[in-house]
């Protein structure tokens, strides 16, 4: 798999030895929301450049065609399995051994920014911890980023079972593309419009460990949310998901046991249980300040 799972234990390992955790400067950037200030960050200057392996760009899928979710909203594209369990655990535990007083916590989840704070003017960038700069060459790797413009930022969101993110819109200060890595859980993710019907155009099941990648009007026209619920229904009920996808939750996986609490008029529907979901949105800031 592209991230080398050993290797990043080892960084992990290197990271302790210095006493610490990957630094994070930590402000809201996502959507429309204004930004607050950054979080006074306690955590120990970045591990030295290099102790992070580059992945095997071989066992890792690429993006392609066929991954586009199809539809009437243009451009999604869904890879599931992205990453093994090693490489989630992995990554999980880097970002769990960042301080507390790193994150921003919100009212319906907590977040930490790396790379920088883009802002009109440009951001000044920060170094990105190993662990979130394998994460953005694998997303070279895999051509969902081009090599001349790679991502040089990421947000890490954290949900509890019923958080979620509000409808919103990127916005211009990145390059029109992003990709959204899921750990941890699987979440109800959609694209709506950007009016006060708020009318769902694309309603999907991202699933943990896979690659959710969005640009054109999915990125530019719509707005997307993380709905807030506490447990989801399962792939089938979501027309443009993937087969492939549904075949993470099988039905005798003991995961959709849980008869629907949300929706009580729909005695017959079995929603999966939320967890603590942990996303990584990485994008390109389009300028940085040198
Ligand atoms: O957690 C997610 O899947 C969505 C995050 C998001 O939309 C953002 O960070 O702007
Ligand atoms: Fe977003």
């Amino acid at each position: 798999m592209a991230l080398d799972f050993n290797a990043l234990l080892a960084a992990e390992r290197t990271r302790r030895r210095h006493g610490g955790a990957a630094p994070a400067s930590a402000s809201e950037a996502a959507g429309r929301s204004p930004a607050p200030p950054p979080a006074p960050c306690r955590s120990p200057p970045p591990p030295a450049v290099g102790e992070y392996c580059l992945p095997e760009r071989q066992r890792r899928a690429a993006m392609s065609e066929a991954h586009r979710i199809q539809g009437e909203v243009q451009a999604v594209f869904h890879v599931a399995d992205w990453m093994d369990e090693g490489e989630e655990q992995g990554l999980l535990r880097c970002i769990n051994s960042i301080p507390d007083d790193c994150w921003v916590q919100l009212r319906s989840r907590r977040l930490l920014q790396l790379g920088g704070t883009p802002l009109p003017q440009g951001m000044q960038p920060e170094p990105l911890p190993s662990w979130a700069s394998a994460v953005c060459d694998a997303l070279v790797a895999a051509g969902v980023f081009s090599a001349e413009e790679p991502p040089n930022h990421v947000l890490v969101n954290e949900y509890l079972p019923g958080q979620g993110i509000a409808a919103h819109r990127d916005g211009p200060l990145y390059l029109s593309r992003v990709a959204i890595v899921s750990m941890g859980s699987h979440c109800t993710f959609q694209f709506v419009s950007d009016d006060v019907e708020r009318r769902p155009h694309l309603q999907t099941l991202l699933p943990r460990r896979g690659l959710l990648v969005f640009e054109g009007d999915a990125y530019e026209k719509l707005l997307h949310e993380v709905v807030a619920q506490h447990a989801d229904l399962p792939p089938q009920h979501h027309p443009s998901i993937r087969q492939q996808d549904a075949s993470e939750y099988p039905p005798d996986s003991g995961l959709a046991q849980t008869p629907s609490k949300e929706e009580p008029g729909m005695a017959t529907t079995e929603r999966i249980p939320r967890e603590r979901r942990v996303s990584l949105t990485v994008r390109r800031v389009l300028r940085v300040l040198s």
